[in-house]
């Protein structure tokens, strides 16, 4: 009997409680809280300082768009994977009206007025709900952000938002996590073929990362901002679990670091959705994929709503470079619960703690 994902998150020591997102229909100027500076950012000294807003690649690369029916998307993606950390991909077989039906009830979660979203407030030991992001209390200042998470079922949250009209809510986020849940498998069969381990291997590696993975969905909004230079929508961070997905809508905003380079944007492509590089996909590939180091920058004119699906092993999983993989394991073995838990006290700096 494995221990769900969510148990990962739960108990961690993480303190959210205090810290609530910002009224910002109600402000019409940038809250010092929320004025960044060069230093704000910095505390995670992982890739050298990363200064928060200013920097703006002249992206003459960018991460390729690769379509999943391709005969050669493994190796497609398996270059993206070494190269950046993330890619694009087409032919997913999500319905473009199921993502953006879902899209539309992000929007009217967080058009809601702001004493109405905080009775759905998410439990300092809890996984769903609104509130600001997890990583919030590693940095200084506020982000110009709010956000919804559901891990399994959004049935209690959403009768504390509706009490009378939530079912339509909850239909549709356990319709796209569904079908989210089979795309992140799907594509981490395609990762795992790109890392040169083939289907005759995956009984012989009988993990359950492979068969029993499961994922959390994160609604994200960051309203439009009166001074978006000093302003961060999200901060730099990698993710933790072994894939994100990504549906973003039509407003730039999401920024990945290229070493050498600076921050490179991922526009939105329209049907495409994003594939990233966590944490523990870079432990099981040795560190030869990127885990994606990013970021959100918010903007004057237009709201940007995005739709994120972590998807990572249950918690007491065991994860450790591929045996398959050439060089001495760079990692030692965790479970996927350690690890939650040693990212949660120092963030960037978790690799760190398990490399050998
Ligand atoms: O909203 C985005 O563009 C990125 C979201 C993200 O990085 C996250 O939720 O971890
Ligand atoms: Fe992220």
């Amino acid at each position: 009997m494995t221990t769900s994902l969510s148990n990962a998150y739960k108990d961690t020591n993480i303190h959210l409680n205090n810290i609530i997102p910002l009224d910002f229909g109600s402000v019409l100027q940038l809250p010092e809280s929320h004025v960044w500076t060069d230093d704000d950012d910095s505390g995670q000294d992982r890739r050298g300082r990363v200064r928060t807003c200013l920097v703006r690649a002249d992206a003459a690369a960018s991460p390729p768009v690769i379509d999943l029916r391709a005969p050669d998307s493994a190796g497609l993606a398996g270059e993206a994977c070494r190269r950046w950390g993330v890619f694009q991909v087409t032919n997913h077989e999500v319905p473009r009206d199921l993502v953006e039906d879902v899209e539309a009830h992000a929007r009217r979660l967080f058009q809601l007025p702001a004493d109405r979203k905080l009775r759905a407030l998410r439990a300092s030991n809890g996984v769903t709900g609104y509130g600001v992001a997890r990583i919030s209390p590693f940095f200084p200042k506020s982000m110009w952000h709010e956000g919804f998470t559901i891990m399994g079922s959004a049935m209690e949250h959403a009768k504390l938002l509706w009490p009378h009209h939530y079912q339509e809510f909850c239909d549709a986020m356990d319709k796209y996590q569904k079908k989210m849940k089979a795309l992140a498998y799907k594509i981490l069969l395609v990762i795992l073929k790109a890392l040169g381990v083939d289907e005759e291997d995956h009984d012989k590696l009988a993990s359950s990362f492979l068969y029993q993975s499961d994922g959390a969905l994160q609604l994200n909004s960051y309203p439009s901002c009166p001074n978006p230079s000093r302003a961060i929508g999200l901060a730099p961070h990698t993710d933790s679990l072994l894939l994100t997905i990504l549906h973003q809508n039509d407003t730039d905003g999401l920024q990945i670091m290229q070493e050498g380079v600076g921050w490179v944007p991922i526009r939105p492509t329209p049907g495409a959705l994003v594939v990233n590089i966590g944490d523990l996909m870079h432990i099981l590939s040795n560190a030869t994929f990127h885990n994606m180091y990013h970021r959100v920058v918010p903007n004057k004119t237009s709201h940007r709503f995005t739709m994120a699906y972590f998807y990572g092993p249950p918690a007491d999983s065991v994860l450790a470079p591929l045996p398959k993989l050439p060089g001495p394991p760079r990692f030692r073995a965790i479970t996927v619960k350690e690890y939650i838990g040693i990212k949660n006290k120092h963030l960037e700096k978790a690799l760190s703690f398990i490399q050998t």
